[in-house]
């Protein structure tokens, strides 16, 4: 199949797997295969049912970054092609590796730029994601990672798709060249202390030499692990609806009566659903073997890239970590001794609390010292006609999640608990009159 063919029967199939909006947004570098990229798309336009534009994000560290940009603009200029350009400047003493960081700059800019049911396209190609199914490999990844890149995948509200990932290298080649196109070679790429450079010269031509044909094998592979993949998060779904209780907490006895391989599976999804990360073999290992079979009484826990897993009464709790903040009693402190205004009470780093006028039933707010704060334990509340309860109690028949109640912002009036968060406010706050009560209004960050 030819470039040309190949990239309209990837623009059928994103149509068939996902709905879209109608503005197609082209991610160029100015490299060779996002040039090619773009003018597949402005020579086939008429065939595609979108609104073309393009984005190029300049990271500043090349000192050609300029030279760069400016060849993008004239050729989108020359195209017709609308272009956003961001501009960067990246904090190289993080540790964390240039490559990385320029990555994820890139799409904290696209996300930020895009809008929903938008998509973006980038020009990945079948060496890019052999390169990454073997650096996966060599990392010791399982499935996931052996499926390298997605051809599409979630970006924001928005939907990112790769339309040369099955395409040659070769064939980007023959294309830029019989097109004429212009185009820079990014200096970095030479650099071979960068691992994917590395690969790209060191190790795929010597590959190519005993498999010439081993990038589309790979890339056979990947989309094999990608299917194995789906299947085993369908599998981990179903063996988390006997294990995971309503409340969001694992029952160990339910987890343990699995064979060894599906509690990995079963917790593994479990952190990725609730945490949005994903889970180390050996952060699975470690929970299985220290945590899960602690001593009944023992009450031991784990910290986890900002989250805390702990064992209490039989199970497994996912928790945010603590910080410091959310260890005051209270985040904000506001005297109230007339009514009208009040000023928005915030919870650092989880939301904050606005009052709105409403009519009744709604509450009063008397004069006095205004706070919020998460639960320490012990607080009771009267919600309107009921008897007085233990918070706790109440809590716990709600369906909300252990995590969540960590987190619950109560409202405090002197040292009166006034209101809780998906809960209600207690019947002593209760507005008697007419249009002059007040309706809390949690809002999260
Ligand atoms: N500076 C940039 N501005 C706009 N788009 C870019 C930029 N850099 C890369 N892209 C897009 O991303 C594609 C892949 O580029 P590259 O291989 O350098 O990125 P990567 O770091 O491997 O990205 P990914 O995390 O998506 O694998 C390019 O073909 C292009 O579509």
């Amino acid at each position: 199949m030819d470039l040309q063919a190949l990239f309209l029967s990837s623009i059928d199939e994103l149509s068939r797997v996902r709905p879209c909006g109608r503005r197609l947004t082209i991610a160029v570098s100015g490299g060779r295969d996002s040039m090619v990229l773009l003018d597949l798309c402005v020579q086939l336009a008429d065939r595609l049912p979108f609104e073309l534009s393009a984005i190029h994000v300049n990271h500043g560290w090349s000192v050609n970054a300029a030279l760069w940009e400016q060849h993008v603009y004239t050729v989108c200029q020359n195209y017709g092609v609308p272009l956003t350009v961001r501009h960067l400047q990246l904090d190289t003493s993080t540790g964390q590796s240039p490559e990385e960081l320029a990555r994820d700059a890139r799409y904290s800019c696209f996300i930020e730029l895009l809008r929903p049911h938008d998509v973006l396209l980038t020009a990945h190609h079948q060496a890019d994601q052999a390169e990454t199914v073997l650096l996966n490999l060599l990392r010791g990844s399982g499935p996931r990672g052996l499926a390298g890149i997605p051809q599409g995948r979630e970006l924001g509200e928005s939907w990112v798709w790769r339309p040369l990932l099955n395409a040659e290298s070769v064939k980007l080649d023959q294309y830029a060249r019989g097109r004429q196109l212009c185009w820079f070679d990014d200096e970095s790429n030479l650099d071979g202390r960068y691992r994917r450079n590395f690969i790209r010269q060191s190790i795929a031509p010597l590959l190519s030499t005993h498999w010439p044909d081993w990038q589309r094998s790979v890339g056979r592979s990947a989309q094999l692990c990608r299917d194995l993949d789906r299947l085993t998060v369908d599998l981990a779904r179903h063996g988390l609806d006997g294990v995971v209780s309503e409340d969001g907490a694992v029952d160990i006895r339910a987890l343990q009566s699995l064979p060894t391989t599906h509690q990995y599976l079963v917790l593994r999804h479990w952190l990725e659903s609730a945490a949005g990360k994903w889970p180390s073999q050996k952060l699975l290992r470690t929970l299985l073997q220290e945590i899960v079979t602690a001593s009944k009484h023992a009450q031991p826990s784990l910290q986890w890239q900002g989250w805390q897993v702990r064992r209490e009464f039989g199970k497994l709790l996912l928790m945010p970590e603590q910080d410091e903040n959310s260890q005051l009693p209270s985040a904000t402190r506001w005297l109230r001794s007339t009514d009208g205004f009040f000023p928005p009470l915030v919870l650092p780093g989880n939301g904050c609390l606005e009052m709105r006028q409403v009519s009744t039933p709604a509450m009063t707010l008397p004069a006095g010292q205004y706070r919020i704060s998460y639960r320490q334990g012990g607080e009771k509340i009267r919600l309107p006609g009921r008897p007085q309860r233990a918070l706790k109690k109440i809590l716990q028949e709600t369906r909300m999640p252990v995590s969540q109640r960590q987190r619950l912002p109560l409202l405090w009036v002197d040292d009166q608990l006034a209101w809780v968060a998906g809960v209600g406010f207690d019947e002593q706050f209760l507005c008697h009159e007419q249009a002059s009560g007040w309706l809390p209004v949690w809002l999260k960050e």
